[in-house]
């Protein structure tokens, strides 16, 4: 049950040539068809490459030579985590295995079957169809046993059928008809199995339930849970004071529980977007006229039906289509997912960034090892894992989401453009095909960017986890108190602190650490004073902080000496005297404290 598609090991000889750049040009292509092959996702990177390879085997023997390695493993080699060419089915199998049942060729056969069972059943409750009478009690308990029983076996049993019928939705029909055979009600309508359907209507359906599925079991509960943690870093860290950094230089201060609420802000509304999306389904047959549903049963209003069987399984009807159902739906899922992804990425790198810092110290556990030739150092590698896997299921997702809603025809007349042999090609096809198949292999790696994505949720979750703030203890030097809310919370990291003394370590030698830092970073409280300036009318406010501050070394001093020169009230000028970079947050601290309300979390609620 892989979630990339199935490469057996004897289908995948001469892995080596996996490798190969994809750029590299092969005899057995004109440069002209090489332009017409999309390249965007890993996966079909290698299909494509598995072409190019069969015309390779030279390079492969000099390979060969090269390297003194034997070049022809694959004739030993088994499907297993350690030969699995998609790293989700080897390497991270275990941290994204819960999406298999849906995302997985198993998982598309058992909603296939679920599909075809639930629309005889349907053909079984129109009056009309007397050939199907309604079932009995028994019958629908046979059928619906099918669907829940549904067992790696039968699986099997179904590619098996397919190696003959070279048509695995057919495979499914015939694998049904061989269960029910030996029933005495069901054997006698076998033949209202998949009746008038196209493939498509059975896929498309399987489709919508299996990503449906997937998102609302796994996905979406990953992504609240992902949520949840980042709101939690922004009210505990609400009034945390933290230099902002515009263009990577000081600049006026916020929290870090305000930063963070930004990220869980973000990502919020687009899991929101997710969960509204309206998942369509279609089963107008063939060409979508339901042409053969009238042929045979012309008293029938099909439309109607066909709604009423698309809702039925939960998922909204889409009257308008072709043979396909169109895939708007999932482009735009698939957008919203990428975009979900981006804030992630951005997040990893903001946090990657504050730990570079020393605003965070990484948990350590006995026996890890950061760096192997470093022995000091913790390296932020979630928030790595967690950056490149959002990249590769962006690749993916954003192909599907590209990809999936062009049918052939749109293709046609870009390729027009490309060149004569591409037209040739092209033709060839307008004339031989009403629809193409290039959506059912490239809908095949959902589950690609759906496990990368996970993966990726998974990664930032646990490096958020191994985050540690550390309190600063009451013992630390006085002053604090003038500019830090309680409870007061700072983290920072010590890279070089002995491991079991960190805390005592910590608590005196960054009070000292941090009081340097922010006396570093007075000149920041050039904004507030030029802003009370101009309230109260000091001409030119701007000008003057600029030559006070811009390029020199401002301090505490220096700019208090500023304010007492300064002709505006008692009250303002005390204010301004008061106040600290630590204390310029601005609302910071609230907006931080309040994010769940202000951002109504959406946990829990899934796609309808
Ligand atoms: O109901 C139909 O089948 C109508 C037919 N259109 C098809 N619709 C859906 N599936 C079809 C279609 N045609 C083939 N196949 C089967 O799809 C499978 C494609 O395999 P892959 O490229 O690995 O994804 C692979 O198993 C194919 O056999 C048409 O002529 O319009």
């Amino acid at each position: 049950m892989e979630l990339g598609p199935t490469f057996s090991a004897s289908s995948v000889n001469k892995t080596m040539f996996l490798s190969a750049p994809i750029t590299q040009k092969s005899n057995l292509f004109p440069n002209s068809w090489l332009n017409l092959l999309n390249f965007s996702s890993p996966t079909r990177k290698i299909c494509s490459c598995r072409a190019i390879a069969k015309g390779s085997i030279n390079s492969l023997k000099i390979q060969e030579k090269v390297t003194g390695m034997s070049s022809d493993h694959s004739q030993d080699l088994e499907l297993s985590s350690l030969t699995a060419l998609c790293p989700l089915d080897g390497r991270y199998w275990g941290k994204v295995k819960e999406l298999a049942p849906f995302m997985s060729e198993y998982g598309l056969i058992r909603f296939r079957i679920l599909v075809e069972i639930k629309w005889l059943i349907k053909m079984s409750q129109i009056p009309q169809i007397v050939e199907v009478p309604i079932f009995s009690e028994g019958a629908l308990a046979f059928l619906q046993d099918l669907i829940d029983g549904f067992s790696m076996n039968d699986a099997l049993e179904v590619k098996k059928i397919e190696r003959v019928t070279n048509h695995d939705v057919k495979a499914v029909e015939y694998f049904l008809k061989q269960r029910c055979q030996s029933h005495p009600e069901i054997s006698k309508v076998l033949e209202f199995f998949h009746f008038a359907c196209t493939s498509e209507d059975i896929n498309n359906l399987s489709h919508a339930l299996m990503l449906k599925g997937a998102l609302n079991t796994v996905i979406l509960p990953v992504m609240d849970e992902l949520i949840r943690a980042i709101c939690d870093m922004a009210t505990t860290h609400s009034s945390v004071p933290m230099l902002s950094r515009t263009h990577g230089q000081p600049a006026s201060p916020t929290t870090l529980g305000k930063e963070m609420a930004i990220f869980a802000y973000r990502l919020n509304r687009e899991r929101k977007e997710i969960s509204q999306i309206e998942m369509l389904g279609k089963v107008a047959g063939a060409v979508g006229n339901y042409n053969a549903h009238i042929a045979a049963y012309p008293e029938i209003n099909w439309p109607e039906i066909a709604e009423e069987f698309v809702t039925s399984l939960g998922l909204e009807f889409n009257p308008y289509v072709p043979q396909i159902e169109t895939h708007d739906y999932m482009a735009k899922l698939f957008h919203s997912i990428v975009q979900f992804n981006n804030i992630l990425v951005d997040f990893d790198r903001d946090v990657w960034g504050y730990i570079s810092l020393g605003y965070f110290k990484q948990t350590t556990k006995a026996g890890e090892i950061g760096s192997s030739t470093m022995p000091h150092k913790v390296n932020p590698i979630d928030f790595e894992n967690s950056e490149g896997n959002l990249g590769v299921a962006n690749g993916d997702l954003s192909h599907l989401s590209t990809k999936l809603p062009i049918s052939r025809w749109q293709i046609a007349t870009e390729l027009e453009h490309v060149n004569l042999r591409a037209l040739s090609l092209v033709r060839w096809l307008q004339l031989h095909l009403v629809r193409d198949l290039t959506d059912s292999t490239v809908l095949r790696n959902m589950g690609v960017g759906l496990g990368h994505s996970l993966l990726a949720y998974r990664s930032a979750l646990q490096g958020i986890q191994k985050l540690q703030w550390i309190e600063l203890r009451d013992t630390c030097a006085g002053g604090r108190d003038a500019w830090l809310p309680n409870p007061i919370k700072f983290s920072f990291s010590i890279l070089s602190v002995i491991e079991e003394n960190v805390n005592a370590v910590l608590g005196e030698v960054n009070e000292a650490a941090l009081a340097e830092d922010l006396d570093k970073t007075w000149e920041v409280l050039a904004e507030p004073i030029q802003t009370v300036m101009r309230r109260y009318g000091v001409p030119e406010p701007y000008e003057k902080l600029k030559e006070l501050t811009r390029g020199r070394t401002v301090n505490k001093e220096s700019i208090r000496e500023f304010i007492q020169k300064l002709d505006i009230p008692v009250d303002a000028k005390t204010s301004l005297l008061n106040m600290r970079p630590h204390s310029y947050i601005g609302a910071a601290a609230e907006l931080a404290k309040n994010v769940n309300e202000a951002i109504n979390l959406v946990n829990g609620v899934q796609i309808l």
